[in-house]
């Protein structure tokens, strides 16, 4: 037998650690510290001491931080931090380990002088409890228990709201949305620091700012959602997402790894050189990777059994009995499962691989297998199917533990013997052939096929009935009496096997850490191992991490495996000086295709995969943001451009030269002039930022505009035209802005739409061409009119002038304001004239474009008055020049001449 010396739980002290705990009016400012965990003999999840001062803390700072994390198997946690001196509050919420690793990093980071956390957690401990409590030495922290009810999301919202600077608002909101642990956080701290310390803080005093977690790239949720990161946009039950396409683990635990890190790729280029290593080495060793594949085929979901294992169930029930001893079996399971990865990895060499065969060695596992031999039966092993499991759990102990267990046995099996004989005797009885079957709710119930009773009724002994395809499923009263007996004696067995697989768990509890340790190495293992598996049927490359991002031959990691046809690659390249991509192109030529592949390779090449490419080189991104087409948001599209503005502010306030981003149709959702200006505005708000950005876009003149900045270049998709007018697209970026106009027209001709629908919108296009022309023309005309106008008043006045009575100094400064005023109002006529000039350049590129606007707004029929002659007449206008200098062209030079003469001559 096992040595029986019981602790609580792994993580506990051996004496009762006491904390504060506060609810209204209770609070007291001296708690204690917890034990230190020197000499219990067990494995430790504590930080290193050395440098044991927190990175960011500086001494006598008073930060208190509130800790909480979701129910499920990867821990979600979430924190905030607020800062008393420095009136800072910082929010975040990480997608951890078993061990933690992110949380006690951000602990370390913030340096709490105080942790909060539910009082909950500590009776019975939590896992994460336990291990912030074995590491607050290190984080010289205390630790601190607050009652449940002050962990409420609305009034964390409503903290932000009152709280947050006010122009940091709704930017924090849109951070924080979905991340419901840290807003909780947010909530407990600021109350605790209200009745706690009776402390308040004013109206929008707190610097409150969201944060990723260090070490991993920010993904914000509208990213996640419209990159299709876990899920496909249009069917979220597809497989059609990063996820799905990546997700060839073998294992639960692999699996939810994977998901993480797509949703929090890594920013530490060792860490990602040691996972290249690791695939690479899997993918050249045939043998070890198919080895290694099948050794992951047999594990269950370790991390949900260990989670089992360490909580304490308060109100034990039989239900409860019976789990704990499934969860041994289970255990069994795993820690048998683990030496055919050790034997996989044989002659490993990357450091990785290496270091997961070294956790899965024999002597890791043998005292906790040890352990489980001492008490479980050799031959029981985990089964799926319920009455097996039930069978294994019942033979689970081992024989001469209890001496009344093998009579209640004894009984088990009999009983379980009776309910056979019946269906046996059943079977004889009515000439049937019965099928028994068991499940849990039914238990034995009888399965008769259709054809058995060939038209006869089937026989009232039979009761429950129902019809299930072509076989009736029911039940007797005498089956469902022996039904009552098996159970009666398995509750019996289970209940005697209760002290030897409760004893049994404490024991393991010990071991918990290298268990998890272990099972973060199987996770880990699964995941290369799934990468390795698509390198092999893909044809994909190993990145090298430079500071230069280039990519030979790069493809759509999920639209080359859905695509009928075959997919187009292309490069990519971007430094500093090229950084700034505006991609134009032809609706359908691949804008969106192309600049989505460059940020998924960016993400699978963060993650530790290879990327489908010929080469690929990318630089360590921190912030990863995408501003898509929302097309495929119902909700979202009742107010496209809000939703649009929105986020784009919060791009605009988190974008730094370590981001990466990719825009596209921005400025879609308003007219198209203020589309475009606000297009504009952005891109060179983006250009400042100097992160790497792929803008696609209709407006060419984005490219036209911001072409002369440094670090801007523009591309474009290409497209064939032949001569009968039929568009083919290339997707294959080429340089320069897309030169082909109307190619929305040329487009619609390949679509299947009604009859005559496209040569009228050709029509249409032809007429809001003409008018554009003409309305050029016509401001044109009018400005002329009103020179014309200038003048004749001019010469009126000199006429004036000259047959008048002034003379001498009088008539000189009459002639000088005169003169002053005639320029004033030429200039202003001609600063129009350019000012028209330049627009209708302008307008006339978006507006035969986006004809669609001036049709809308009806200026398409509108014409402004025009003098007839004018317009049968045009005559070129020097609209560039300057004030007088173009009066010779309005007036015949022999009149002006001679009445200036007429003038002068009296003046002079
Ligand atoms: N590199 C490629 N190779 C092969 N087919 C491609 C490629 N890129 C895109 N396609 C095909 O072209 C279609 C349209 O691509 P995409 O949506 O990227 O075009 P777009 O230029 O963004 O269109 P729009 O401007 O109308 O939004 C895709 O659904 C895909 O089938």
């Amino acid at each position: 037998m096992a040595n029986r010396s019981r602790t609580s739980t792994s993580y506990s002290t051996s004496a009762p650690t006491t904390y504060p705990s506060y609810t209204y009016g209770e609070y007291t400012t001296t708690p204690s510290r917890p034990r230190s965990r020197k000499g219990t003999g067990r494995p430790s999840t504590a930080l290193p001491r050395t440098g044991a001062s927190t990175i960011a803390r500086i001494e006598a700072e008073q930060v208190i931080c509130a800790v909480t994390e979701s129910r499920g198997i990867a821990p979600t946690v979430g924190l905030a931090f607020v800062n008393l001196d420095t009136g800072e509050a910082v929010l975040c919420q990480i997608c951890d380990s078993q061990t933690y690793v992110r949380t006690l990093h951000k602990l370390r980071v913030h340096g709490p002088s105080e942790i909060l956390i539910v009082s909950t957690a500590s009776s019975p401990k939590s896992k994460l409890f336990s291990i912030i409590e074995e590491n607050l030495e290190v984080i010289e922290s205390k630790l601190t228990l607050l009652d449940r009810r002050y962990w409420a999301e609305t009034t964390g919202y409503e903290y932000i709201q009152s709280l947050a600077f006010a122009e940091d608002v709704e930017a924090i909101k849109i951070s924080v949305s979905g991340n419901y642990y840290a807003v909780c956080c947010i909530a407990a701290v600021i109350k605790y620091i209200e009745l706690g310390l009776n402390k308040t803080f004013p109206y929008h005093s707190l610097r409150m700012k969201y944060e990723p977690s260090e070490g991993s790239m920010l993904i914000d949720v509208s990213t996640i959602h419209s990159l299709e990161l876990v899920q496909n946009l249009q069917n979220p039950k597809s497989k059609d997402c990063l996820f799905g396409l990546l997700n060839e683990t073998q294992t639960p635990m692999g699996s939810r790894l994977l998901r993480s890190n797509i949703l929090q790729p890594l920013t530490d280029s060792e860490t990602l050189n040691t996972r290249y290593d690791a695939l690479e080495e899997l993918t050249t060793k045939e043998e070890m990777f198919f080895a290694t594949r099948a050794a992951l085929k047999n594990f269950i979901d370790a991390d949900r059994v260990l989670t089992a294992l360490i909580i304490i169930p308060t109100k034990p029930t039989i239900h409860t009995t019976e789990q704990s001893i499934n969860q041994v079996i289970m255990l069994k399971h795993f820690v048998n499962s683990v030496n055919p990865v050790y034997e996989a990895l044989t002659g490993a060499r990357s450091a990785m691989l290496h270091n997961i065969r070294e956790l899965c060695a024999p002597e890791n596992v043998r005292p906790v297998q040890d352990l489980i031999n001492n008490v479980i039966n050799e031959d029981t092993t985990f089964a799926k199917q319920p009455l097996e499991l039930r069978n294994q759990r019942t033979y689970a102990v081992k024989s001469g533990v209890n001496g009344l267990l093998d009579v209640a046995r004894t009984t088990y099996k009999e009983s379980m013997e009776d309910a056979y004989q019946h269906s046996t005797e059943l079977s004889q009885e009515h000439d049937l052939q019965l099928e028994l079957k068991y499940e849990t709710a039914r238990q034995f119930y009888i399965r008769i096929p259709m054809v058995e009773l060939d038209d006869r009724p089937l026989p009232p002994v039979f009761i429950n009935v129902f019809r299930k395809k072509n076989m009736i499923e029911c039940q007797t009263l005498e089956l469902m009496k022996r039904n009552q007996k098996v159970t009666i004696s398995h509750q019996e067995v289970v209940l005697m096997s209760d002290e030897a697989v409760q004893g049994l768990i404490e024991d393991v509890r010990g071991n918990m850490s290298q268990l998890f340790k272990i099972c973060e190495a199987i996770a880990m293992l699964d995941m290369i191992a799934a990468f390795a598996h698509l390198v092999t049927t893909q044809d994909y490359v190993r990145p090298q991490i430079t500071d230069t991002l280039a990519i030979r031959a790069g493809r759509h990691p999920i639209r080359e495996k859905i695509m009928q046809h075959k997919y187009i690659p292309n490069d990519v390249y971007a430094t500093q000086q090229s950084r700034f991509q505006v991609i134009t192109g032809c609706n359908m030529s691949g804008k969106s295709t192309y600049i989505r592949s460059v940020a998924l390779m960016c993400i699978m090449a963060q993650i530790g995969s290879f990327v489908p490419a010929t080469f690929a080189s990318f630089p360590i991104l921190h912030q990863l943001f995408a501003r898509l087409g929302m097309d495929d948001s119902i909700e979202t599209n009742v107010s496209t451009f809000a939703a649009e503005m929105r986020e784009i502010a919060f791009i605009l306030r988190n974008i730094d030269k370590r981001s990466l981003a990719i825009v596209d149709e921005l400025g879609r959702g308003t007219s198209t002039r203020d589309g475009l200006a606000i297009a504009v505005a952005i891109a060179e708000a983006l250009v400042q930022s100097r992160a790497l950005v792929w803008f696609a876009t209709h407006f060419k003149d984005i490219a036209r505009i911001l072409a002369e900045r440094s670090g801007v270049v523009s591309l474009h998709l290409a497209v064939e035209i032949s001569n009968n007018d039929t568009m083919t697209m290339l997707y294959k970026v080429a340089e320069g802005a897309v030169t082909e106009s109307h190619y929305g027209l040329k487009l619609a001709r390949v679509v299947p739409l009604p009859a005559g629908l496209v040569e009228r919108a050709s029509e249409v296009a032809q007429v809001l061409e003409r008018h554009i022309q003409r309305r050029k023309k016509t401001s044109l005309a009018v400005i002329k009119e009103r020179r014309r106008k200038l003048l004749l008043s001019l010469k009126e006045h000199l006429v004036q002038a000259h047959s008048g009575v002034m003379e001498g100094e009088v008539l000189s400064a009459w002639l000088r304001e005169l003169q002053k005023e005639f320029v004033k109002r030429m200039t202003a006529i001609d600063e129009e004239a350019a000012r028209a000039d330049q627009e209708g350049d302008l307008e006339e590129e978006v507006d035969a474009e986006m004809g669609d606007e001036v049709l809308h707004d009806g200026e398409g029929v509108q014409e402004e008055p025009v003098d007839t002659d004018e317009q049968s007449k045009p005559r070129p206008l020097p609209v560039r020049q300057k004030s007088v200098i173009s009066i010779s062209s309005h007036i015949s030079s022999s009149e002006y001449e001679s009445t200036v003469r007429a003038v002068s001559e009296n003046e002079y």
